[in-house]
């Protein structure tokens, strides 16, 4: 069972600060406010753990650089908010990462970026390359070019998205209350804070209301929506207090802040059934004996070089089934390459990729945390 003293242990964080913390409720964006974040978020990259920065407010800072004291309805008017905040937002992120020597990198994504299976593999693979080369990525929604139906609207959802995307072990989402308590605090003074429960209780509904503070969106009830789509990968979700000092520190020390919810299954099962949740199957990769020995018996990714033959109609980011030589299906998972370029480079090392492509979008053909063992 996950609790919190597995949190010191955990590898990858995705953390989600909302509008009204970051500007100062909607005065604006202030360096000073940014600071005590970098510094925990630095603290915790510099000890070796994998950062997403999830930061709303560009929406907010674009109506206080206008003057504006009310969130606009029209969505023309959000989007030319978020287009005018977004630049004061991604550079107060970066002047701060800088100072301690950290890179930022912009990454705006769409409702629609997370649904196409190609577009989902590559901001996987964009985000991972990020983590990899030690980079913060700092994600909005991209408002600017999402319409109503493909917006993900607030950026608790899309912070859990992201969770499943990156295979996050906690989402924490930061707001300006000190947690999830058992009724809103700003209609109930006397309401009390729920340090802990499992993603599954049914109370969780009841007690979650919608924002009335004027800057965010969702309220407790997208965030509550949130940890269930986190859980789905077997992520847990905390919800603290952006305001209070440490409040990052204390959460990767184990310590008791904020409300705790708890994933149902363990990551390795719920991740595997929430791909096993994305299955149609596409084609067939034939494989040799080494191949499907290492996916049986080893856990590893399927490389190019183990694939015999190809068959049926894939796209990059489809299922597609692994069979070894005598048609009995090993695994599925989702494949890296179309089926014109998987069947030119079967049987080859990906540093042919580059020979006989003319590129290389993922040394493996199917990585390991894509796979299923059927
Ligand atoms: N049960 C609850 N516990 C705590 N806050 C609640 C609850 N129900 C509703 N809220 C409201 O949710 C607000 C935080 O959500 P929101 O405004 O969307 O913040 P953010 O910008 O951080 O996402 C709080 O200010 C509070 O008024
Ligand atoms: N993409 C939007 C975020 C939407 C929003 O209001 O989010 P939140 O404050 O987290 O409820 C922005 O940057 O303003």
């Amino acid at each position: 069972m996950f609790n919190r003293e597995r949190i010191p242990f955990t590898r990858r964080w995705v953390v989600k600060i909302g509008s009204a913390l970051l500007t100062r409720d909607g005065a604006g964006l202030d360096l000073q406010v940014l600071e005590p974040w970098v510094a925990q978020l630095t603290a915790w990259r510099h000890a070796g753990h994998d950062l997403v920065l999830v930061s709303s407010g560009a929406v907010a800072q674009g109506m206080a650089r206008m003057g504006w004291h009310r969130r606009p309805r029209a969505l023309h008017e959000l989007q030319a908010a978020a287009a005018i905040g977004q630049m004061g937002l991604i550079r107060a992120w970066e002047t701060c990462f800088a100072r301690r020597e950290l890179h930022t990198a912009q990454v705006l994504l769409t409702r629609d970026d997370l649904a196409s299976r190609e577009r989902y593999l590559n901001a996987r693979s964009t985000l991972r390359t990020l983590l990899a080369l030690g980079v913060i990525p700092v994600v909005n929604e991209n408002d600017t070019v999402a319409t109503d139906e493909l917006r993900f609207g607030d950026n608790d959802t899309l912070a859990a998205l992201v969770a499943n995307l990156i295979e996050a072990d906690l989402l924490v989402l930061l707001t300006d209350q000190d947690g999830l308590f058992d009724a809103d605090p700003r209609k109930q003074p006397d309401a009390k804070l729920i340090a802990e429960t499992r993603i599954d209780d049914n109370r969780l509904d009841a007690v979650a209301g919608g924002s009335d503070n004027g800057l965010g969106s969702g309220g407790m009830v997208t965030k509550v929506r949130a940890a269930r789509l986190a859980a789905r990968s077997g992520c847990a979700t905390i919800i603290a207090a952006g305001r209070s000092a440490d409040s990052l520190g204390r959460i990767g020390r184990g310590e008791a802040v904020g409300t705790l919810l708890r994933p149902v299954q363990e990551p390795q099962a719920a991740r595997k059934q929430w791909l096993a949740g994305h299955l149609r199957v596409s084609g067939r990769l034939i494989l040799d004996a080494g191949a499907a020995r290492a996916l049986r018996e080893q856990g590893r990714s399927l490389l190019a070089v183990g694939v015999k033959a190809v068959r049926g109609e894939f796209k990059r980011g489809e299922v597609v089934a692994c069979v070894d030589e005598q048609g009995r299906e090993i695994a599925r998972g989702l494949v890296n390459y179309d089926v014109q370029d998987t069947d030119r480079i079967k049987g080859q090392p990906s540093s042919a990729f580059v020979r006989i492509l003319g590129y290389i979008d993922d040394e493996e053909l199917i990585h390991r945390d894509n796979l299923v063992l059927t």
